[in-house]
């Protein structure tokens, strides 16, 4: 049974591992199809769509072409003020503990992005501040909220000091272990999970001074049970903010902790989309905080090319996708199911024809999820089947390609574009390429797919292959 030590252990070795670079995928938006971005138009003009074996072939071949070369831009993204990665300062200038600073270097970060450039010196500042910050996946929130508060710990005393929440297992998993790297060289920091699986006798007390973990957990230790003393925490992190503090989200449990904390507890709030609901909320609760946003065009990113192929049908859907599926696994995919049921659905039919695919659902047992999770980190499986589960946080940057095999819905059957933005951001990890394939089955779909386009400000393009001229130049480019 794999478990949380497995985990640790397994991201250690992921430190050598394979680093995949893909060349940016300079695809002309001139003379392809796009969903074009306007305000009114509406979803009665789509036409009934259909999938062709050019537009598969063209699909192919754009995948194979682009992501099979190997340069990676992301030093030129670095000297470019509007890319999230651009800073003008050093991990030396941001005044981190010199033990942490080392952990930074091991890692092997060079210098920060703009969220950690931005973030840190506000955030370590005394007396400390309260923030809610925004910043797009893959640009390094999670150092970011890491460094702030590891340096709030006073590792001469023996009770917990900082809770790091976190939507999911998975992702709770994920953040301890990188927050566990940059603290190598702190040997006194020490670090406790509250996530599903992990038990504490009662009576016990936590000694440990960093609690990372899900919110139903954290609010069993600390309320339930009181293993540890909530009005002692220094610091507060939620990572993924938004979806924690909204009512369809975390809101409940998230906020029962939040309530409990001393009043000069510092808050951070991170995450790469914010409604404006959430973000009213998010400043009721929140004192004085200061805030880092981004406007709606910067939300998403350039380095993630968007696409969409029309399908009649959920088998016309399974049939493109066992159709690329050769060229998805060069890299790494993502494939993004509504329901379980979809999901399992997909992926017993690509087992079926042969594919090797993993799956990872709600479905499964906790030590079950991670172990699917592990395999797929080492490369065994190349291609995840999922649902949202691991729509947000989880970064694994040979993931090249993102397939919504169903676009994300919210619960009133509306396109749900902070869900898109975070399910393709699982690729174009820290300025490396991504691929973002979209599904579309039908004019309800299309219609969808325009809503995400029109919030974001961005083209899709429909990959369309009537044109062999067109397909040529588009493999040149
Ligand atoms: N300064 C840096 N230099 C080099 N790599 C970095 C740096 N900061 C973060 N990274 C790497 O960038 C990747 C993405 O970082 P991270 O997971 O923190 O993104 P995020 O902003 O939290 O994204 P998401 O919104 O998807 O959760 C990670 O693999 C991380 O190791």
């Amino acid at each position: 049974m794999a478990t949380v030590q497995d985990w640790a252990k397994y991201t250690d070795e992921q430190e050598k591992s394979l680093y995949k670079k893909v060349e940016d995928i300079k695809v002309s938006t001139s003379s392809s199809e796009k969903i074009n971005v306007s305000k009114n138009e509406g979803a009665g003009e789509t036409e009934e769509p259909e999938i062709s074996a050019a537009e598969l072939s063209l699909m192919k071949k754009i995948l194979r072409s682009k992501l099979i070369k190997s340069t990676n831009d992301v030093e030129v993204q670095r000297n470019d003020p509007n890319s999230p990665l651009y800073s003008v300062k050093s991990f030396e200038e941001l005044n981190l503990n010199p033990n942490l600073l080392k952990g930074v270097y091991a890692m092997g970060f060079n210098s920060p992005s703009k969220i950690q450039e931005t973030a840190l010196p506000t955030l370590l500042a005394d007396p400390p501040q309260n923030m809610i910050a925004q910043s797009q996946s893959g640009t390094g929130k999670t150092a970011a909220f890491v460094l702030a508060s590891l340096s709030r710990v006073d590792s001469s005393k023996s009770f917990p000091q900082v809770i790091i929440l976190s939507p999911t297992y998975e992702l709770a998993l994920q953040t301890g272990s990188v927050a566990k790297q940059m603290a190598k060289y702190c040997d006194d920091i020490k670090f406790r999970f509250a996530v599903r699986g992990e038990e504490i006798s009662k009576g016990e007390k936590i000694t440990e001074q960093v609690i990372v973990g899900t919110p139903g957990k954290v609010m069993d230790w600390a309320l339930r049970y009181r293993f540890f003393d909530i009005q002692k925490i220094r610091v507060f992190v939620l990572d993924e903010a938004d979806v924690m503090i909204a009512t369809q989200g975390h809101h409940d449990q998230s906020i029962r902790v939040h309530k409990q904390l001393s009043k000069d507890c510092q808050m951070m709030l991170f995450s790469a989309t914010y409604d404006q609901e959430v973000m009213d909320f998010a400043e009721i609760i929140v004192s004085n905080p200061v805030i880092i946003r981004l406007r709606k065009e910067e939300e998403s990113l350039d380095n993630i090319k968007q696409f969409y192929v029309v399908c009649k049908n959920m088998d016309e859907k399974f049939s493109a996708l066992s159709n690329i599926y050769g060229v998805i696994s060069i890299g790494q995919a993502i494939v993004f199911c509504h329901t379980r049921r979809t999901a399992s659905w997909l992926s017993e039919k690509l087992t079926k024809e042969g594919h090797a695919v993993a799956l990872l659902s709600g479905d499964l047992q906790v030590d079950q999820r991670l172990a699917v999770l592990n395999r797929f980190r080492d490369g065994k499986e190349k291609v995840l089947i999922t649902t949202n589960v691991c729509a947000r946080g989880i970064d694994i940057d040979q993931v090249t390609v993102v397939v919504n095999f169903d676009l994300p819905i919210d619960q009133a059957g509306r396109a749900d574009c902070e869900t898109y933005l975070h399910r393709i951001g699982r690729t174009g990890r820290f300025g490396k390429v991504g691929l973002a394939i979209n599904m579309v089955d039908g004019p309800r779909t299309l219609a969808l797919l325009k809503q995400i386009a029109d919030h974001f400000g961005r083209n899709i393009l429909k990959l369309d292959a009537e044109d062999v001229d067109e397909i040529e130049r588009l493999n040149q480019d």
